[in-house]
């Protein structure tokens, strides 16, 4: 099993190691991959092309030197490469993000000016466009050590993804879990893809075992907006479905807004989980559109 070398990535990939021993008595072996985005120290954002944790987990998946790799779902790239193919969508953590922040505050108490921390487009965009009154810093770097921008005073708070927290075992950490209604979540946000190579069959069946349905199809609707709107996983787009009514519906709401949060577009779409992807699709062509004419684009 390849695995990232930081501590979130080794705890998701070894509890879905030990999930996989346990419903198929397989033993794995741990490889520890270290990724372009491991050692840059450069803005998430400005590193270009998506995908900069994956690319090295996929190619020593490809010469053969690991048979099947964990990745966060939400940071791989919207088109799988040939001779690759997820294998499982196991059971998602906590699609939601939460904020972790001095005194335990939520983002309504925090006082004009507040610092809040984060990289990511979609979160900047969202928190300003929810409280214009909050200054919002970049940051980059683990889970420990963006919390630890709070614990040091540095800043007032931070968001991230609660799934990380609850990965880490810090999800008593979080002062506020923010409704993914309201603050969508990255699309496949909690979500883990399990990867194989398409020319092993054998191991393809093992991993499927741990495949969840919903969580799949959930997945599929939240990835088919972001394709669609060919953004990368910096763009300030988000997106959440669930499946209602013991799978009877699926519910999806996406978002953008303008990087200062000027703008912010939502919409929501219901229909049968076997249209996930056109769903997806549908729902990012009418946001896309609404976004453009309330910008002026
Ligand atoms: N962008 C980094 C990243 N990739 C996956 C997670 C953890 C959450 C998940 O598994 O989706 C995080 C941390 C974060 O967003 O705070």
């Amino acid at each position: 099993m390849g695995t990232r070398g930081s501590a979130l990535a080794l705890a998701q990939s070894s509890s879905f190691a030990a999930a996989l021993s346990e419903v198929s008595g397989a033993s794995v072996r741990t490889v520890g991959i270290t990724t372009q985005g491991d050692t840059s120290n450069a803005a998430i954002a400005t590193m270009g092309s998506t995908g900069v944790f994956v690319q090295a987990v996929r190619a020593a998946l490809l010469a053969e030197e690991i048979d099947f790799a964990v990745h966060s779902y939400k940071d791989l790239p919207t088109a799988v490469p040939d001779g690759i193919t997820i294998a499982a969508v196991p059971v998602r953590e906590d699609p939601r993000d939460a904020v972790v922040a001095a005194d335990g505050r939520t983002l309504a108490q925090l006082p004009p000016g507040a610092r809040v921390g984060t990289g990511s487009p979609r979160r900047a965009g969202q928190l300003l466009s929810m409280h214009p009154q909050l200054d919002v810093v970049p940051l980059r770097g683990n889970v420990d050590s963006r919390i630890g921008r709070v614990r040091s005073g540095q800043l007032d708070a931070v968001v991230v993804a609660a799934a990380g927290l609850a990965r880490l075992g810090r999800l008593a950490e979080a002062s506020q879990i923010l409704d993914p209604d309201a603050f969508v979540p990255a699309p496949a946000q909690g979500a883990l893809a399990v990867e194989c190579r398409s020319d092993d069959p054998g191991l393809l069946a093992l991993l499927s075992a741990l495949d969840d349905r919903d969580t799949r199809c959930a997945v599929e609707a939240e990835r088919a907006v972001l394709a669609r709107l060919e953004a990368g996983c910096s763009a300030p787009v988000g997106a959440h479905a669930r499946i209602a009514r013991s799978r009877a519906r699926l519910e999806l709401c996406a978002v953008i807004t303008s990087p200062d949060g000027r703008h912010r577009t939502y919409r929501t779409m219901s229909a049968s989980p076997t249209d996930a992807t056109a769903t997806g699709h549908t729902l990012a062509d009418t946001l896309l559109a609404d976004h453009n004419t309330s910008t002026g684009a």
